[in-house]
């Protein structure tokens, strides 16, 4: 039977890593073997772990790119249960193709990443992950600047960058909702 590939996107701080936690719990608990990957450029909080905001973590490979996670998902053909993947937005487009390899030989697929980026451009990687799941979780944040649960971008505070990739955390991002989002930049959506 094929496996099931769940899509978990928002924008930061609305919990994706921690859901990914939750369903690696549960994996685990259920005594399924899995692996976990992040990319090697995140390095916020630790290298070889995935860690949420709120500190909670497990265990991760680090890998370079897409190609890796295919490599090390084929040496263990027939001994996989399920697969999750940290970040997908920083990954290379060719991870559809091999997720989609992935679920077809039987092997579940979670993956996490940021839908949007701070420009309010879907991440290419992310959307092509979305367009082929069996289900997308979309979450939510507490809006940075009104207070309420309805956070669905993110800002970048520190001033506009060319590449739509910059690794940081609250020094250079904010969660807001759409109203918030607009007003803060009015010059490019007013
Ligand atoms: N604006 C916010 N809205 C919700 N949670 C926030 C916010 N800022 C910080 N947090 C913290 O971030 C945690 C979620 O972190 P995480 O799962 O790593 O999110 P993501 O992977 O989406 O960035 C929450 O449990 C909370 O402790
Ligand atoms: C919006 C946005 C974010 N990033 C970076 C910033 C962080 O390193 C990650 C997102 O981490 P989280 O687990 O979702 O909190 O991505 C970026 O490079 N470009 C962006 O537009
Ligand atoms: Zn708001």
């Amino acid at each position: 039977m094929s496996g099931k590939l769940t899509v978990v996107v928002g924008p930061m701080y609305s919990g994706k890593t921690s859901t990914l936690l939750s369903m690696i719990e549960i994996y685990t608990l259920g005594k399924k073997r899995i692996k976990v990957f992040k990319p090697v450029i995140d390095d916020r909080y630790s290298s070889d772990h995935v860690v949420s905001h709120s500190g909670q973590m497990a265990e991760a490979i680090n890998v370079y790119d897409s190609s890796e996670i295919k490599e090390i998902v084929s040496k263990e053909k027939g001994k996989l249960d399920a697969i999750f993947i940290d970040e997908i937005n920083f990954f290379d487009e060719n991870l559809l193709r091999i997720v989609e390899e992935i679920i077809f030989s039987g092997v579940d697929v979670f993956c996490v990443g940021l839908d949007l980026s701070y420009k309010h451009r879907p991440f290419a990687v992310t959307a092509n992950l979305m367009a082929a799941a069996d289900e997308v979780i979309k979450k939510k944040a507490v809006c940075h600047i009104c207070g309420e649960y309805n956070a669905t971008v993110t800002h970048r505070i520190s001033g506009p960058t060319d590449s739509e990739i910059d690794i940081g955390g609250m020094e250079k991002y904010i969660a807001v909702c759409r109203d918030c989002y607009k007003k803060l930049n009015a010059k490019d959506w007013g």
